[in-house]
């Protein structure tokens, strides 16, 4: 990325158009205080060169609204560069408004002009101090013009300007850098925010154990995948696995054996699943898995696949190898049963029936 936080651009494009708005305003007031001393063709023009650089200033936010979208960091990089130009270019506009008061209008006009330099200092404070390099950059090529004026003036009053400036700038620079120190801490605090919330929300939804979705969430989810599913006609499939004899492997290998097998068995069954299939650990050792867009005959083709791939499988815990096997209950969703409610005990009482008949096997 940029070196410059995102968040901190960000800020720079929303303040943009409205400092424009009050630089046009400023830019107006300015035309209507010396159109009496300065040449028409002289304020004019320059009035224009102000309209065409607020629109090219306008169409700078576009593009970094743009690349920000898009991540760019090269193209972020460039028109942070052309953001810096067009300010030059802002402050040069002022530097020649004060040289043709200087040329044209009488004295004290000379300090209408170091007070407007110094209100779109302020202003700029509020509005650029996001992109710092910008803001500095912006400021001194605004106010060397304005200190150079008055020294050339060097009367008393003059020079009380400039030490006046000596003593303004050095203090809104550090207001600035306060503002800017105090918007970081705000985005990284918001950051940190957001993280420990996706933390806590992972931890919410996610079995600690084998890491897969947990019984709560899975109801909250599977309620609205069969939802769409019956909306739009799809079919979908419930299988219900339960671990056989699991107590056994807990009595004779130890409660940590059958964390291993637990952890191991989901892994299996994660790798022949699809990314649109629901997983999760809705009991100690029993399991859901939501078929999306899944007829029943497919779905028992799948769950017959699992089985005989638990079964074939050596579970090595500490050198020790353990087999087991898993019975599969299925049901699904068709136009009479639709309710997650109803299609949960479905296959829950054909996983029943799977025990009952001997264990190791599916039951559509
Ligand atoms: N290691 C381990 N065991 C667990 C966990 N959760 C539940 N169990 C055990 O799983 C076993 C389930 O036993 P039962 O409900 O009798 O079922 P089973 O032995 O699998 O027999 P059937 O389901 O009838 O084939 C119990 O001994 C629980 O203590 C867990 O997170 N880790």
């Amino acid at each position: 990325m940029s070196n410059v936080h995102p968040k901190l651009i960000e800020v720079v494009i929303n303040q943009t158009p409205r400092a424009m708005a009050a630089m046009l305003v400023v830019s107006f007031a300015y035309l209507f205080i010396f159109i009496p001393f300065i040449p028409l063709i002289f304020i004019f023009t320059w009035l224009l060169f102000q309209i065409i650089l607020a629109a090219y200033r306008l169409q700078n936010v576009k593009m970094f609204k743009e690349h920000l979208q898009n991540k760019d960091t090269i193209k972020i990089n460039k028109t942070e560069v052309y953001f810096i130009v067009l300010n030059v270019f802002q402050a040069a506009m002022w530097a020649i408004a004060s040289l043709l008061v200087l040329a044209y209008a009488p004295q004290p006009f000379e300090f209408v002009m170091f007070l407007v330099s110094v209100g779109v200092i302020t202003a700029a404070t509020l509005s650029m101090s996001s992109l710092y390099k910008a803001y500095l950059i912006f400021i001194f090529s605004l106010i060397t013009p304005q200190i150079l004026i008055m020294l050339y003036y060097g009367d008393e009053q003059h020079i009380a300007l400039v030490i006046f400036i000596m003593i303004y700038i050095p203090a809104i620079i550090l207001l600035s850098k306060t503002m800017l120190n105090n918007r970081i801490s705000s985005i990284e605090a918001h950051e940190a925010l957001e993280k420990s919330t996706e933390k806590f929300r992972q931890l919410s939804i996610t079995d600690a154990l084998t890491n897969i979705y947990n019984r709560r969430y899975f109801f909250e989810i599977a309620k609205n995948i069969i939802l769409i599913a019956s909306r739009e006609q799809k079919c979908t499939a419930l299988l219900m696995i339960d671990i056989d004899y699991f107590k056994r492997i807990n009595d004779t290998f130890g409660h940590q054996a059958g964390d291993f097998v637990l952890i191991e068995l989901v892994k299996s069954i994660k790798g022949k699943m699809r990314s649109s299939d629901l997983f999760a650990r809705v009991g100690g050792e029993e399991f859901a898995i939501l078929l999306n867009n899944t007829s029943l005959t497919k779905a028992k083709v799948i769950a017959e696949k699992i089985r005989s791939m638990i079964e074939n499988k050596e579970f090595i815990y500490n050198t020790v190898s353990i087999k087991t096997t898993i019975s599969i209950g299925i049901s699904e969703v068709n136009e009479g049963n639709f309710l997650l409610e109803n299609i949960y005990k479905k296959a829950d009482t054909q996983l029943y029936k799977a025990k009952e008949m001997g264990r190791n096997r599916v039951c559509p």
